[in-house]
């Protein structure tokens, strides 16, 4: 990280990748094609920041094409790389689910991971072809499970309640369901408890324990098609090992599968892989992370005998975190002697809840102040009629003036999909930039849209 600064202090400038080398870009707190202008202004997608917030409002999500892009590909081609079996990537939609997202994951080759019937609809409606579509969930209703198997679509199989129910259904159907079965390893990862998934106190999957009834029930219900197993361990993870143990205790329930005559040709390691979201956060690459699962599956294969299955994977932070930026307008300020300084925005937990859920840390720049020296420590406040609706605690950066474009960084991943409407905020616009062009993605709230699912009774009616 290069300052222009005398030694500690910093500006916006630190943030921007270093442009020698190949990057993963869950290892930069800015998007790939992020470069600071003539005007001393943030520019992403070849897009000043400041003049995106003056065409499309405030607040405003702003999508980088390549840097997305560019990590799909870099999943797909270490896959290439380190396993010779067979493999596909899914993008896991819970990220950010809307159709231009799933389109552009669709074109670089990967599958979707879906959650409920509204991401399984969004995906089918971005063209995503359904053999490439996983339905997960734990409590799946009859109506998510009907649509998946009405469109050709993977169940993920959560638990004993869903395996009677498609095991009674699949004898009155033509086709054979296409399942997956997914199981609780049992293994802890460093992450925040809300984000943990894969040890065995889990709402998620089969208990391991239980093994040997799932694959005997299955067996006998021929026109259950068990493709393949899954197991997730949780998200946000810098270590590596969690995920090659997995991959060891995967291969070992493969084995046991096989006692029971059923041909597993998928494993599904999950998604987990982390971001920095500072420059405290280490992640691995993204080939570092595929590599040490590839020759985990390969190392542990080999010990059992056993043929490769196809590989499969499904993240979603790593994918889309980076790629995106949110950019605020500042408003009010308040200063108290001696405690802090609050910068209030004009959004907050509404459009980013990752702070007051799992106390998120977040990095800030100013995007018409990019060379500025960042000398000021500030709290920066949503605008929620909430104590806790802080963004970033300590701030560091240069000092700001109501209608400075404050952006906050790696907000691509469980923002808009997190978002509420909390106090009525009306939901922000994204754009997606690219090459100098952006295009709205999603189009901001009114407050029409607001009061769009309200119903008033007529006795209610002060009409007049
Ligand atoms: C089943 C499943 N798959 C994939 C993911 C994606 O995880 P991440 O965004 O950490 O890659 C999650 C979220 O934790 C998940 O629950
Ligand atoms: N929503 C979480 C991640 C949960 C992943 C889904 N199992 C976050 O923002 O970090």
């Amino acid at each position: 990280m290069v300052s222009t600064h005398p030694a500690g202090v910093q500006s916006g400038r630190q943030y921007l990748a270093n442009s020698t080398g190949a990057v993963s870009s869950n290892q930069q707190l800015l998007p790939l094609s992020a470069r600071i202008n003539n005007s001393d202004c943030l520019e992403i997608g070849g897009c000043d920041v400041t003049t995106l917030v003056q065409q499309f409002g405030s607040p405003l999500y702003i999508l980088d094409e390549d840097t997305l892009r560019t990590a799909c590909r870099q999943y797909r081609e270490a896959f290439q790389k380190y396993y010779p079996g067979e493999s596909q990537v899914l993008y896991a939609s819970k990220a950010w689910s809307c159709l231009a997202v799933c389109a552009i994951a669709h074109q670089e080759g990967l599958g979707i991971d879906v959650v409920s019937g509204g991401e399984l609809y969004t995906a089918l409606q971005a063209g995503v072809s359904p053999d490439k579509l996983y339905l997960h969930g734990n409590n799946k209703s009859l109506e998510e499970l009907k649509l998946a198997i009405d469109s050709g679509c993977t169940v993920v199989v959560d638990n004993w309640y869903e395996l009677r129910t498609l095991g009674n259904w699949s004898s009155s159907i033509d086709n054979p369901i296409r399942i997956m079965l997914r199981l609780t390893p049992g293994i802890e990862c460093h992450t925040h408890e809300y984000i943990r998934t894969g040890h065995l106190d889990s709402k998620f999957g089969f208990d391991p324990n239980q093994l040997d009834e799932v694959f005997a029930f299955v067996s006998q219900h021929s026109a259950l098609n068990c493709v393949g197993l899954h197991a997730h361990i949780g998200s946000q993870i810098f270590e590596q090992q969690p995920h090659q143990d997995l991959a060891g205790v995967m291969v070992q329930w493969l084995d046991k599968a096989s006692g029971y005559g059923l041909q597993i040709q998928e494993l599904n390691v999950g998604g987990g892989l982390g971001i920095r979201y500072t420059e405290a956060d280490d992640p691995p690459s993204i080939e570092a992370w595929v590599k040490g699962v590839c020759e985990a599956i390969k190392d542990a294969c080999a010990a059992q005998q056993l043929a490769l299955p196809k590989l499969l994977c499904e993240p979603g932070r790593s994918l889309i975190g980076a790629a995106c930026v949110t950019a605020y307008t500042v408003g009010a300020s308040k200063t108290i002697p001696g405690i802090r300084t609050y910068v209030a925005v004009d959004g907050g937990m509404s459009d980013n809840p990752r702070p007051i859920t799992y106390q998120s840390v977040y990095r800030a720049v100013v995007a018409n102040k990019m060379s500025a020296p960042a000398t000021q420590t500030v709290t920066i406040a949503g605008k929620h009629c909430e104590s806790g609706d802080i963004l970033i605690k300590e701030a560091t950066l240069p000092p700001s003036q109501p209608g400075d474009i404050l952006v906050v960084l790696a907000t691509g991943a469980y923002n808009y999909s997190m978002a509420s409407n909390y106090n009525r905020l009306a939901r922000p616009a994204a754009v997606i930039v690219k090459d100098g062009e952006a295009n709205l993605i999603l189009r901001r709230e009114t407050y029409q849209d607001l009061i769009r699912q309200d119903c008033l009774p007529a006795r209610l009616s002060n009409e007049v």
